[in-house]
């Protein structure tokens, strides 16, 4: 006590505290800049071989019938699209859309028509849009007519996020609801370029299955909707079925299922785990399960954009990669086009179709909504559009990776501390 009181002591003490935090704000700087360096460097890459030289193969949608649901998976935007608009210009009672990403382009243009034509002929519209995800698009495009219900999720909410975890979390969902008839949910953003130069996944649901789309969406828009917008019907479901289910993370109410979801599915694999992500950041207990799965003897393979649209993501997931290639992890690289599927297949078994990416801010941060699909026809549709992208991929070895570069190595260890805000 005496010493703690010594003035030479204290003085001590102030300096060191003194170097402490300035050597932390020199190591953050150092990490910002660096990481700041390397998207300026793949935005140099990018202008070099623009993506747009590149189209998404346009393969047409599947079906299969899941009991009293069918459902179709799409992998082509330009196709999925025409058939949101085309159930949003059949709606007779209702449209519901969500989308995390709504551009201000052509794409977006068309589904703001469609939905303005929809509340013109009386039909009740309502929509969500994330703030923060469309901070770029101009606010005269996400000023609607007064008949459409507009939640724009808001970027900076009440409360303070590291104190109160319900408030946290972008709304990353994509749904779109027609009458209670017809459902959508994916990885599919609204806007043009998704519509060809993207690939992605989608689904359709027709059935007692909508529900699960439609329920999201209610309870989303009456626990954040503002003063003044309607309240939506909650309507419960007298139907239970175990085969079509949708997971749905919600930061507010503090579950996170679609993380379990996926820990539960590569737990109970024995055959083949087939995943495909456009952003791959497995948390440990993730990259877990797809080790043991593959220790096993489980057939565990991953879909990757060989570059995404996000350097810095990419950097961070690199620095997994070699863990998850000794341990026999099979890694496909998609070239030349952005994968943005978020989509795994379990054993022939089941699927799951969702907008969750396999990151911190999906399946810890995120509003977001995943379908699980127990059934051989529709796990047997995600096997072949799997085998399909195979095709446009090619296999990283480890051989390869061990090769790369030692100044890239460092780099994706100085970088993966931003996992915690990618
Ligand atoms: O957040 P996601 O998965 O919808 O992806 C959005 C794109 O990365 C936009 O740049």
């Amino acid at each position: 006590m005496d010493r703690v009181l010594d003035p030479e002591f204290r003085a001590l003490l102030r300096r060191g505290r003194r170097v402490a935090v300035r050597a932390v704000g020199w190591a953050l700087t150092a990490q910002f800049g660096l990481a700041a360096g390397v998207v300026a460097a793949d935005e140099l890459r990018k202008r070099r071989s623009p993506r747009s030289e590149h189209q998404a193969p346009a393969d047409n949608p599947r079906h299969t019938t899941v009991g009293q649901d069918e459902i179709t998976t799409y992998t082509y935007g330009e196709v999925l699209y025409e058939d949101m608009l085309a159930a949003i210009d059949e709606a007779q009672h209702f449209v519901y859309l969500a989308s995390y990403i709504w551009k201000g382009d052509q794409v977006g243009q068309r589904f703001k028509d469609a939905v303005v034509r929809a509340a013109g002929r009386g039909v009740l519209v309502c929509v969500v849009y994330d703030g923060f995800a469309n901070l770029v698009v101009p606010s005269a495009f996400k000023k609607f007519p007064r008949g459409v219900h507009v939640l724009g999720f808001p970027v900076i909410r009440s409360g303070i996020p590291l104190v109160d975890v319900r408030r946290t979390g972008r709304d990353h969902r994509k749904i779109l609801v027609v009458d209670g008839t017809v459902g959508f949910v994916g990885g599919y953003n609204i806007g043009s370029l998704y519509a060809t130069e993207w690939r992605d996944t989608h689904l359709r649901v027709r059935g007692p299955g909508v529900w699960e789309l439609q329920n999201s969406f209610v309870d989303f828009w009456n626990r954040h909707h503002r003063r003044g917008l309607p309240d939506l019907p909650d309507s419960g479901s007298g139907h239970w079925n175990p085969s079509v289910r949708a997971a749905r993370n919600e930061p507010s109410r503090l579950i996170y299922p679609v993380r379990a979801l996926y820990l539960e599915a590569m737990d109970r694999a024995q055959h083949r785990v087939w995943i495909t992500q456009g952003y791959f950041i497995p948390d440990k207990e993730i990259l877990e399960g797809l080790l043991a799965a593959a220790r096993r003897g489980v057939d565990v393979r991953v879909i990757l954009p060989e570059w995404s649209n996000h350097v810095l993501a990419d950097v961070v997931a690199r620095s997994y990669w070699a863990t998850l290639l000794e341990g026999g992890v099979h890694l496909h690289l998609y070239r030349n086009v952005m994968v943005h599927a978020k989509t795994a297949t379990v054993d022939g078994e089941w699927a799951t179709v969702g907008t969750a990416n396999i990151d911190r801010l999906s399946l810890r941060g995120n509003y977001e909504i995943n379908m699980e699909i127990v059934d051989p026809a529709q796990a047997g549709r995600m096997e072949e559009i799997f085998r399909r992208d195979l095709e446009a991929c090619r296999e990283l070895t480890l051989e390869e990776w061990q090769e790369r570069p030692r100044y890239y190595h460092l780099l994706e260890q100085a970088l993966r501390p931003l996992e915690p805000l990618l």
